[in-house]
């Protein structure tokens, strides 16, 4: 797997322990915030805090294209991934709008998209001009995944530099849930018929013939499954890989990590394949209508906050959940204690 030791600390179990004890003392019976109290136990191992702060959250959304697309994969054309990078830039896609609503930093990213683009507020690192066609060759070389890798890694850099507190990651590329639902059979053995799902909308018999192309690019790219960075340069997308090395870099930096839908938690656990001290970084966002998401799930033993049928991907779902963890956090910051608030804290027996 990684030959190199991980940069990542474990979370501070001790500092943990103690928000969670000091979480009885606040005027509530204890435990009675459910799943936002274990989110503040969470949120204060991650950061080595005993009143973490998750403001303002970092939206990075990295873009590429993908070479598979010939393939008649997406409902939608290649074309799309660059019209809506403009419409990023511009200010009027889904993610957009969830960002503002969180005053969030918003970067988008160009990893590779096909053509050149002409916005000066997207950051262009482009590691080539999108993945070939995974049907016929290895989407990418070793070193291109490295080198996408690294953009992400990048990228979560300027967003901690920045000041942000927490790393929300999103991605746009047309026939990305095509490469995220190869990856995702090869990383867990699981039967592509279980995985593939509609995307942007595929159904029918073009569905069966994604499922189709998934099944015969697993057989003719035969990765080696147990490195992932195999799996990722011959099944893969540079902004699979770059939303890899970004997760990696933030929790290098022990920002906790939201993280989005299917194609996002393929992503997750490719980088938690590559090193397993990723894990307890992440948080993940919502549960994905697409119907491999539940794999990808399950093999990260990860529960999701939210389920909202929601299947769009950009960050889109971490948007949404993002004030839960604030919550969480005013929660322990702002509630008094019994003993401040003159509340009796004994239960009546
Ligand atoms: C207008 C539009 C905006 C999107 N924003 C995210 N996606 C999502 O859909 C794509 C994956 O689905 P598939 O594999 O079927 O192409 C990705 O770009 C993903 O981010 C979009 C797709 C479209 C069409
Ligand atoms: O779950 C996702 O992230 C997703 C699903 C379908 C299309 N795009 C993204």
């Amino acid at each position: 797997m990684n030959d190199r030791p991980s940069s990542i600390v474990p979370p501070d179990a001790a500092r943990a322990e103690r928000v969670g004890r000091y979480l009885d003392t606040l005027t509530k019976p204890p435990g009675s915030l459910g799943r936002l109290e274990a989110l503040a136990v969470t949120l204060a191992g991650i950061t080595g805090e005993d009143f973490p702060r998750v403001t303002p959250p970092g939206v990075v959304v990295f873009a590429a294209d993908h070479g598979v697309a010939e393939e008649g994969v997406s409902a939608f054309p290649q074309a799309v991934t660059a019209q809506m990078v403009a419409n990023f830039a511009a200010g009027g896609a889904a993610i957009n709008v969830f960002a503002r609503r969180l005053e969030a930093r918003l970067e988008v990213v160009d990893v590779g998209v096909a053509g050149e683009l002409p916005q000066t507020s997207v950051v262009h690192d482009k590691v080539r001009h999108g993945t070939a066609n995974l049907a016929r060759e290895a989407a990418m070389s070793r070193d291109e995944a490295r080198a996408a890798l690294a953009v992400g890694r990048r990228a979560a850099g300027r967003a901690a530099e920045a000041g942000c507190r927490c790393l929300i990651v999103g991605e746009m590329g047309i026939a990305n849930t095509t490469a995220s639902t190869a990856m995702l059979a090869a990383l867990t053995g699981a039967p592509v018929a279980e995985l593939v799902g509609p995307g942007t909308g595929v159904a029918g018999e073009a569905l069966a013939h994604k499922r189709a192309v998934i099944e015969a690019a697993l057989i003719e790219r035969a990765p080696d499954t147990a490195d992932p960075l195999d799996v990722l340069a011959r099944l893969g997308g540079l902004e699979i890989a770059a939303m890899a090395g970004a997760y990696r870099e933030a929790a290098t930096r022990r920002m906790p990590i939201l993280v989005d839908g299917f194609i996002a938690t393929v992503a997750a656990l490719t980088a938690c394949r590559l090193d397993p001290a990723l894990r307890p970084y992440l948080i993940f966002g919502h549960r994905s209508r697409e119907p491999g998401h539940a794999r990808a799930l399950a093999a990260l033993d990860a529960e999701p906050l939210l389920d909202l049928d929601l299947r769009l991907g950009e960050g889109t779902g971490p948007g949404l959940a993002f004030p839960l963890l604030e919550a969480a956090t005013a929660m322990l910051a702002e509630m008094a204690t019994f003993a401040q608030a003159g509340v009796d804290d004994r239960a009546e027996r």
